[in-house]
């Protein structure tokens, strides 16, 4: 059997995403979709931690949080990827799979908090490790806390699930002439103003040397292939 490309990877997984077709909050079939593809990955032997987003229950720069204090906004959005991280693992448990969620924030009765030497030691077991909170800090993104995380636990690979096929010349959803990128450097993503993720993230995986690869969250069988070195999506590279 061949084996996989990687032995650890970090999986950003779109808050958005996690809505599927619903207006917000959670879809159950999409997260029972999203276990299952994780599931795959898990059996191959792959180290996997996950950074969730959580734009589907709040966004700092929504406009519900329009007037709001910005680093208050922001807190609010972090919260939401708790919720999002629970039901993630929730979903994993019940399909029998071991997850455990780290918080960069402490809410201790509800999950444990973010400590680098236990992550390593659960990834180290086999257990998948659910970074909630994103980075701890306003003003920041779940795609940074991903870089950072990622960076943090030594992944070969970020993996960036989000509603989007790759990374394109422009924004796909806006400009129907926009063409995918099957690579592109991360200075050229930057320099471009690429806006498939901010530009703290890419500069963070930059300076760490750590790829990320951006692939569509809906296309079935993705995230394996990519785990078995396949090429899907846009990777952004050195
Ligand atoms: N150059 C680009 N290539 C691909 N997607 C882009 C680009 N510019 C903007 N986007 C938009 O970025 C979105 C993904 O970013 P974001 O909404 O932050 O995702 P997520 O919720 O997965 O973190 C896509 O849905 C797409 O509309
Ligand atoms: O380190 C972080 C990560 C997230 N957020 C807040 O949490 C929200 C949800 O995260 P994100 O937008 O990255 O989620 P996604 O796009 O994946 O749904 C953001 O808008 C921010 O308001 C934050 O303040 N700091």
């Amino acid at each position: 059997m061949t084996q996989p490309a990687y032995k650890r990877v970090l999986l950003k997984l779109s808050g958005e995403a996690l809505m599927g077709d619903d207006s917000y909050g959670i879809n159950r079939a999409t997260i029972e979709r999203m276990v299952a593809d994780v599931s795959e990955v898990v059996k191959m032997g792959v180290e996997l931690a996950i950074v969730i987003g959580g734009g589907n229950i709040f966004r700092g720069v929504a406009p519900g949080a329009q007037g709001m204090d910005r680093a208050t906004a922001d807190y609010m959005g972090m919260l939401a990827t708790v919720m999002n991280s629970l039901a993630l693992a929730d979903a994993m448990r019940q399909f029998g799979m071991v997850a455990r969620v780290m918080s960069a924030i402490s809410i201790e009765q509800v999950v444990e908090p973010y400590v680098r030497p236990k992550a390593l030691q659960y990834l180290e077991e086999g257990k998948v490790v659910i970074f909630a909170a994103g980075t701890g800090n306003p003003f920041f993104t779940t795609d940074t806390a991903a870089a950072l995380r990622g960076s943090e636990i030594g992944a070969e690979v970020v993996l960036k699930a989000t509603k989007v096929d790759g990374v394109y010349s422009a924004d796909p959803n806006k400009d129907p002439t926009a063409t995918r990128y099957a690579s592109i450097s991360f200075d050229d993503a930057i320099s471009q103003h690429l806006q498939v993720m901010d530009a703290t993230a890419f500069a963070l995986c930059r300076d760490q040397k750590l790829p990320i690869r951006v692939f569509s969250i809906v296309k079935p069988g993705a995230l394996s292939r990519i785990v078995m070195g396949e090429d899907e999506g846009t990777l952004v590279h050195v």
